[in-house]
């Protein structure tokens, strides 16, 4: 029960939803609309494009009243998917050919079908076919096996997503040294995290959530470089995977999980601190730094006792964190619909690839 460690749910109203305006989006130069693709983000940033610092001369802290400025990512999405669709549609008209992502979900949880349903929406949405291939959750693993090396060897799908946590019988592990690397749209075969991980290699895709990260720092101008980061949570979806593409934009990263002792020391000497631990509010105002930049990605359905209506999330108490922040994602509508641009991006590639356009 490491879980309930620090399980303090804390009714965190959002009512501050001011942005700021100090923060321009003069890096957008700097970073591709597919994200931060290696190797073109290693290149220091153009010497003219004068990043912003953490905290901007012109920011102002007054006893009282002080709120971050909003990290807004719906905005970002709908670009990216913009350009998504524009290009797609080109391919369809110059070679009459599109991309196709393959998602394979076991079992019934909850979370995993509203992931899904936004995924395949999304998809839709920009001219990406889609085929689903569910599974009962009993099922056996040489079953879900068969069902991904059939879409490794369907030429017409060009990206697969196993979509994460499997039923405890299964082994992850197993299953995701088996999606082909050149059609591991997720980023989480060991081949493409390795890659990430040493310098001047080139993995075929970096994971969606970890470049949803990075993107959103980027356009908001907020400087990596040099900057201490602290990363709660390890998981190969987000926490491990933003640490490795973090440290190649050459942050200084401390990796935090449920073994890390004063976990708040650490958070409070970190200039940006990302969330990823799945439990809400874990992150309270007192863990972070005056001026300090939030990256929240938890995504936490919670029944509101009074309606029973599920809501969403975070991990960070934004009630709190508001005040002492001088950035914040906000959740919902911060790094998830990011994430999700991010994965038709890396659809829309792994497409260009097999179709020899890159
Ligand atoms: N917005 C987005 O794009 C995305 C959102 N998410 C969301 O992020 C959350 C995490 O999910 P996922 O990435 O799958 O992570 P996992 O559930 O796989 O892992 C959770 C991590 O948190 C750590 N942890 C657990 N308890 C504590 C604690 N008390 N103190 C410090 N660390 C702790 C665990 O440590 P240990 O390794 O030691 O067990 C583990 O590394 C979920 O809410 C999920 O929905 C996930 C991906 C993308
Ligand atoms: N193989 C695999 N790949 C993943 O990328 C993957 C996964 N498994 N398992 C679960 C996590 C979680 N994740 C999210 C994606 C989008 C939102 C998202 O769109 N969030 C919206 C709200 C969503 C809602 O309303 O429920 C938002 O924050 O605004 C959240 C979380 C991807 N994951």
């Amino acid at each position: 029960m490491r879980k309930s460690l620090h399980l303090h749910v804390v009714a965190c109203h959002r009512t501050l939803t001011k942005t700021l305006h100090f923060h321009s989006f003069s890096s957008q130069r700097s970073c591709t609309f597919l994200g931060p693709n290696l190797p073109d983000v290693w290149v220091p940033r153009e010497e003219n494009s004068s990043p912003h610092t953490l905290l901007p001369q012109k920011f102002q802290w007054a006893n009282d009243g002080h709120s971050a400025a909003i990290l807004e990512g719906k905005a970002i999405a709908k670009q990216i998917k913009l350009k998504v669709a524009d290009e797609i549609s080109r391919m369809k008209s110059e070679i009459g050919k599109f991309p196709k992502l393959a998602v394979v979900l076991v079992g019934d949880r909850r979370d995993s079908h509203t992931f899904i349903h936004i995924k395949l929406k999304a998809c839709e949405k920009v001219g990406i076919e889609t085929v689903v291939s569910e599974l009962p959750e009993n099922c056996t693993e040489n079953e879900l096996l068969n069902v991904v090396s059939s879409f490794n060897d369907d030429k017409d799908v060009h990206g697969i997503v196993v979509q994460l946590p499997l039923p405890q019988h299964l082994d992850e592990e197993r299953i995701v040294n088996v999606v082909s690397p050149e059609k591991d749209v997720d980023g989480f075969h060991p081949l493409n995290i390795g890659n990430l991980a040493i310098r001047g290699r080139k993995p075929f895709f970096i994971p969606c959530a970890s470049k949803s990260c990075i993107e959103l720092l980027l356009r908001h101008g907020v400087e990596i470089k040099g900057k201490r980061v602290a990363i709660i949570g390890r998981s190969k979806i987000a926490g491990l995977p933003t640490s490795l593409l973090l440290q190649r934009h050459h942050a200084t990263v401390s990796l935090l999980h449920a073994y890390t002792k004063n976990p708040e020391q650490i958070t409070s000497e970190a200039d940006i601190v990302v969330a990823d631990v799945g439990i809400p509010n874990i992150v309270r105002g007192n863990w972070i730094k005056k001026g300090a930049v939030i990256i929240d990605l938890g995504t936490n359905q919670v029944k509101d006792p009074s309606s029973q209506v599920f809501r969403i999330t975070g991990d960070v108490c934004f009630e709190e964190a508001v005040k002492v922040a001088s950035a914040i994602t906000p959740v919902p509508g911060g790094v998830g619909p990011v994430t999700i641009s991010m994965l038709l991006a890396n659809t829309l590639d792994s497409a260009k690839r097999a179709f020899g356009m890159v």
